[in-house]
């Protein structure tokens, strides 16, 4: 087994301005991702998901403690190099998308690849087999503001893919979407995370984190809890996790 990510005492004080009041949003966390898993963090409003995936999408450095994405330490690559990094790197799927309205779903998919300087021949090649896999092929000329909901998140998320990233992470990617777009969506990662994707997703959805084959609960800026899916089926890890989360609420003991 190979290690995507490695997190060790992770902590992050928040100092407000003038430095008079200090917020710890993560304490000390610690967990690693294997290749090819698919983990979900779950864990209440304020209890320091966000924090935790902008250090992790060095988009924010931690106080102290370190990240290891593959053989790389996040905080030894320098400023100038870090978008790069990301790049190579990342996929990141959002709640609310974030495609550039400006953009056809095709330019916003190959922005990346655009911004790599890759070859106009090999993006059109990385594309088609992407977008149809994601049930998008008939929609690349269309704007965002013209396909619904679930074809932006498919769209986002081929713009995260076409890359092939080490990881991706994902910011409650069916927050905005009904019901059945949600579904679609965690087919579909549930499917590039059986091709070997691996995957990180903040969510609130107990139905999302059912679907993923680890499930870390964070509470007071730590690791609280995992869940392995081991054998479990969708329904029994859904009915586990919400166990944990009614503990988790009771503010309890750690369960087995
Ligand atoms: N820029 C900031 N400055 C000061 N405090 C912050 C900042 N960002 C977050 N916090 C605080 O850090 C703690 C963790 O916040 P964080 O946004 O990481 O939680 P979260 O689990 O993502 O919450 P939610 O589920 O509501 O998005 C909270 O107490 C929050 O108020």
């Amino acid at each position: 087994m190979m290690k995507v990510l490695d997190v060790k005492n992770l902590k992050k004080v928040y100092t407000t301005r003038l430095g008079a009041h200090k917020v710890e949003a993560l304490k000390d966390v610690n967990f690693s991702v294997e290749q090819g898993e698919f983990i979900a963090i779950m864990g209440e409003s304020g209890s320091g998901k966000t924090t935790l995936l902008n250090i992790l999408a060095a988009l924010d450095k931690p106080t102290s403690g370190k990240v290891r994405l593959k053989d790389v330490d996040l905080n030894a690559v320098p400023e100038r190099r870090i978008a790069e990094f990301r790049r190579n790197n990342l996929g990141f799927v959002f709640q609310d998308f974030n495609l550039l309205d400006t953009l056809s779903l095709k330019d916003n998919i190959l922005l990346p690849l655009v911004l790599a300087g890759d070859k106009y021949k090999t993006m059109e090649e990385k594309l088609m087999p992407l977008a149809k896999k994601l049930g998008i092929a008939p929609l690349l000329e269309k704007y965002p503001y013209e396909v619904s909901g679930g074809q932006k998140q498919r769209a986002a998320a081929a713009r995260a893919l076409i890359t092939n990233p080490e990881l991706v992470l994902a910011d409650e990617p069916t927050g905005a979407l009904d019901s059945k777009s949600s579904e679609e969506l965690l087919r579909l990662f549930t499917n590039i995370n059986k091709e070997g994707q691996t995957i990180l997703m903040v969510t609130h959805s107990v139905r999302a984190a059912s679907v993923a084959s680890r499930v870390l609960f964070i509470k007071d800026g730590e690791v609280f809890h995992q869940l392995y899916r081991g054998n479990a089926g969708e329904e029994q890890m859904y009915q586990k996790i919400s166990e944990t989360l009614t503990v988790l609420a009771a503010g309890g003991e750690r369960s087995a």
